[in-house]
């Protein structure tokens, strides 16, 4: 994954950024929801539904996915094979690390234009207001960063990070076989999941989320609604409440904290590949009063440059490509000036009818 980024990136220091000492809600901090989310849809019927939870070892678990990502464009699965103890020692890793003193954590930050590192939400250059929220990302090895955040004793929770990358890719492979083959997509038609056609080749971030207990979380926001810019996003989160998923682009659901469990999202790449059959979910987290909350999120991306497109067993005269081909590394590139990304590479209408379909 290519560690520039442009000019978006949001910095911060050490004046600013001392949320567990704040009492009151400072102005800066109170949430207003911008113009370009698009407003919730007024409907009579709440929906009550709940995200569905799918046991990856059980047989039907591949029919199950496939109708969850049709619907919801995410799911909770357990039985996923990652260990538990690993799960557990990368967020204590992460519970350690966002209690250090900010003067620690700002010797881990981002420097300016790139991602990994300590900071803010690189999304709220987007909002108005500022989030509730601290993070902390690792691409490749996080040690010159941990070197400086735990001078003796960096190099056992660098390894954890490592075994964490290791199981999240693999899993994730596992997951991207499941909803191409849920779309009629085999092994053949795939020319970028890598000599062993298990997506090794494919990029990944970890990115640590830290919510600390807000003063007045009704009128604040952890992290504002968005959608993911990955292909699968892979996240664990600790045991409380804050993720939400908006359902039918009606109403925003919570995720239950299920102990163990791992929360699945399309991210927009694959929203592209499964030409919108799978959709990239808006999600958010909210914060609450009492409890810190903490989320582990593995951000899985297609190899560099290669560009990914509607597939073409997908497309057909009644079905044509909704966006045109492009890599990751030039969406990322619109992202950071869009917030609406996918709208930028939508095929509009006259252009379809001129789009050949293969
Ligand atoms: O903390 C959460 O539950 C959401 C995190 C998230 O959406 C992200 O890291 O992109
Ligand atoms: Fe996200």
């Amino acid at each position: 994954m290519a560690t520039t980024q442009t000019h978006h990136s949001v910095h911060i220091t050490h004046k600013d950024h001392d949320l567990d000492s704040l009492q009151v809600l400072p102005d800066s901090y109170q949430w207003v929801q911008p113009d370009l989310f698009p407003s919730l849809q007024q409907h009579s019927t709440p929906l009550s539904d709940t995200l569905p939870l799918i046991d990856l070892s059980l047989p039907d678990a591949p029919d199950l996915i496939g109708k969850a990502l049709r619907t919801w464009g995410s799911f909770q699965i357990i039985n996923h094979g990652v260990p538990l103890s690993l799960i557990h020692a990368a967020q204590s890793s992460a519970i350690d690390l966002f209690a250090l003193p900010t003067p620690y954590k700002l010797k881990a930050s981002r420097t300016p234009g790139t991602f990994p590192g300590y900071g803010i939400a690189r999304i709220n250059s987007f909002f108005p207001k500022r989030m509730w929220s601290e993070s902390f990302t690792i691409m490749g090895s996080p040690l010159e960063h941990f070197r400086h955040l735990w001078p003796h004793d960096y190099s056992k929770r660098c390894d954890i990070m490592a075994e964490y990358d290791r199981e999240l890719k693999s899993l994730c492979g596992r997951l991207m076989w499941i909803a191409l083959s849920e779309l009629g997509i085999t092994r053949e038609d795939i020319n970028w999941a890598g000599p062993n056609e298990d997506f090794k080749t494919c990029n990944a971030a970890t990115q640590l989320n830290f919510y600390p207990a807000c003063p007045d979380p009704d009128r604040a926001m952890g992290l504002g609604a968005h959608t993911d810019t990955t292909l699968l996003t892979v996240l664990h989160q600790n045991n409380t409440r804050g993720l939400q998923i908006l359902r039918e682009g009606r109403q925003w659901v919570t995720v239950e904290p299920v102990a163990g469990a791992l929360v699945v999202q399309v991210g927009d790449m694959l929203q592209i590949v499964s030409n919108g059959l799978y959709k990239s979910p808006f999600h958010q987290a909210v914060v609450n009063r009492t409890q810190k909350r903490l989320s582990v999120a593995y951000l899985f991306v297609p190899p560099e440059n290669v560009e990914m497109s509607p597939h073409k067993k997908l497309l057909n005269p009644t079905q044509p490509p909704l966006y045109r081909p492009i890599s990751w590394t030039d969406f990322i590139r619109i992202k950071s000036n869009n917030f609406d990304g996918l709208s930028c590479i939508r095929v509009d209408v006259k252009d379809e009818k001129q789009v050949k379909v293969g």
